[in-house]
């Protein structure tokens, strides 16, 4: 994944020029593959009424024609399906791009966003919103310029045959898309109440299963039932609905097309001023009938793909809106972690006063120091701020007045790289990534190499234990594979694994029984070594007292 450090440059607008750019060369083929595929469809029925003609005039047609008829009407075939390819790759590209640089964008936020925002919302816009977006180009745009492309051709070819047919087509097409639209809008609003009955009885199933004693207690099966039928009877008259819908449009499709050619032939025989309109060779009416018949599919489809674009419009703003999200001040390196300053503190709170919201302060005025190999415990009555002074040490955020300093710089300016070799940060559960287990500790940063992992397992103790594994450390990721203390021993393994020179401490043993507890003591007392120490726990502190213990 390509991650750009110009966050400004991150737009919808920007991710799909630059698929454009990339992909020039292609487009222009796409645009050529359309052309040909519109002009190739025009061909067949031109070959036909020349066969006809020679036919009607009782001249001898050779293999030729025929021929030239079956290659056409292949030709016109594969570059359909040329183009469905091509305009598929297009769209896949564009979406990868829009969700490569979504990636981007999401690495940008500020923790404020995570916090507030719900996390299923930014799934939702990862996956159905950018699903979307493919199908405004799979089965919208391009395909709509494809589709107008072959009416418009369709159109002028019959002009050429014969003006009056020409005319009644104009004034029929825009009828007959109306009526198309017309069809496919309630067609898809059945669909739509449909979906919506089915997720109600989804929806509805494990609340049953789940309070099945509470209902039967309660003699409320009668009411369940209700509810069952009612969702059930919504989705059968939606669905008979879209049947319905969907059985009538062809007909009336087919219908049209006959009247039209119909009305065409009546005219053609009267005398005067109507045969001089639409008078014409048997050929041409062969032609012209073939041609007719083809202008309701690209019709048909132009109205699916109006369709697409109208649901694409939602999620295409919800990507803006995402995309137009703050950033978060993005700090180049400014520590040279191998001098760091001698004389520092490795952590000093200066005056600091910090709320999550304007009005709500939570640190006041808040000033001590760690010095470097200092090991402290920050210790405060519940909600006094303890687990927040670990985001700011962590530039998650920035006090309001006052400074956090790591080794003389502030904490907020410290580079995200820089961070994983400066803390190690330990939670009360392990967080588990998708991977192997050796994955879980180096998080995937290829700059730790597989003899720091090994040397991070061995220090917490957990070497046995992975080595039995089928796999070892390429054992895929599974949580039943360790117990709730091993879980611990490798969240410190992971801490460690950059040997960092803070390692934040987040109550670490509150899961864990006193047995368990003693064990991710012994482990944490050798990770320790040579570092400075800050943690969150009563329970640490008065097994280590040692340390400083720092009230907040
Ligand atoms: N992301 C957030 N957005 C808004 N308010 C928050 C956020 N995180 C914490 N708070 C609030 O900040 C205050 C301090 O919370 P914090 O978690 O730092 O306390 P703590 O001392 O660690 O508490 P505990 O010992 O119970 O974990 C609380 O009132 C909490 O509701």
């Amino acid at each position: 994944m390509t991650m750009k450090n110009n966050n400004t440059s991150l737009t919808l607008k920007n991710s799909v020029l630059t698929v454009i750019a990339q992909q020039r060369l292609f487009l222009t083929g796409l645009g050529i593959v359309i052309l040909a595929g519109t002009l190739a469809a025009l061909l067949p029925p031109l070959v036909l009424e020349q066969i006809v003609n020679q036919l009607t005039l009782r001249q001898a047609v050779g293999v030729g024609p025929a021929l030239a008829y079956f290659l056409f009407l292949a030709l016109a075939g594969i570059l359909e399906s040329l183009q469905t390819v091509m305009i598929t790759r297009t769209g896949q590209k564009i979406t990868r791009q829009v969700r490569q640089d979504l990636c981007a964008k999401l690495d940008t936020l500020p923790a404020a966003y995570f916090t507030r925002e719900d996390a299923g919302k930014t799934v939702s816009l990862f996956v159905n919103d950018v699903d979307a977006l493919s199908a405004l180009f799979d089965n919208g745009v391009l395909n709509m310029a494809a589709d107008s492309l072959k009416v418009i051709g369709v159109l002028v070819m019959i002009f050429i045959r014969s003006l009056g047919l020409g005319f009644l087509l104009i004034v029929i097409t825009p009828l007959l898309f109306a009526v198309t639209r017309h069809f496919q809008k309630r067609m898809l609003q059945a669909q739509k109440t449909n979906r919506a009955a089915i997720a109600q009885v989804n929806h509805l199933v494990p609340e049953t299963l789940n309070c099945l004693r509470m209902i039967r207690s309660l003699n409320k099966q009668e009411r369940m039932e209700d509810r069952y039928d009612q969702h059930l009877q919504t989705s059968y008259q939606s669905l008979e609905k879209a049947n319905f819908y969907d059985s009538v449009y062809s007909p009336i499709i087919v219908f049209s097309s006959s009247a039209v050619v119909a009305v065409m032939m009546i005219l053609a025989t009267l005398s005067g001023g109507w045969r001089s309109l639409f008078g014409m060779s048997v050929g041409s009416a062969v032609a012209v009938t073939a041609y007719v018949s083809k202008i309701f599919t690209p019709l048909e489809n132009i109205g699916m793909e109006i369709e697409n674009i109208q649901s694409a419009v939602a999620g295409i703003q919800r990507i803006e809106a995402f995309f137009r999200q703050p950033q978060r001040n993005l700090p180049e390196a400014t520590l040279t972690l191998s001098a760091l300053p001698v004389g520092e503190p490795a952590l000093a709170l200066n005056h600091v006063t910090f709320g999550y919201e304007k009005e709500e302060t939570v640190l006041r005025d808040c000033s001590f120091r760690v010095e470097q190999g200092e090991t402290v415990t920050l210790a405060g009555r519940t909600g006094a701020g303890k687990s927040t002074i670990f985001k700011l040490i962590l530039g998650l955020y920035s006090p309001q007045q006052g400074s956090v300093t790591i080794f003389g710089t502030p904490a907020d300016q410290i580079s995200d790289r820089q961070k994983r070799r400066l803390f190690g940060y330990v939670e009360q559960t392990l967080r588990p990534a998708n991977g192997t287990v050796g994955d879980q500790i180096s998080l995937f940063d290829e700059t730790i190499t597989a003899d720091q992992i090994a040397h991070a397992v061995r220090l917490v103790g957990l070497d046995t234990v992975i080595a039995q594994l089928p796999q070892g450390m390429a054992t895929p990721w599974d949580p039943s594979l360790f117990s709730q203390g091993q879980l611990q021993l490798l969240a410190i393994a992971r801490a460690v694994a950059a040997d960092p020179r803070i390692l934040l401490l987040d109550e670490i043993t509150a899961n864990l029984d006193s047995g368990t507890e003693a064990l991710v003591m012994e482990a944490l007392r050798r990770a320790s070594a040579n570092r400075t120490v800050i943690s969150i726990s009563h329970r640490l502190y008065q097994q280590n007292r040692n340390g400083r213990l720092i009230s907040i």
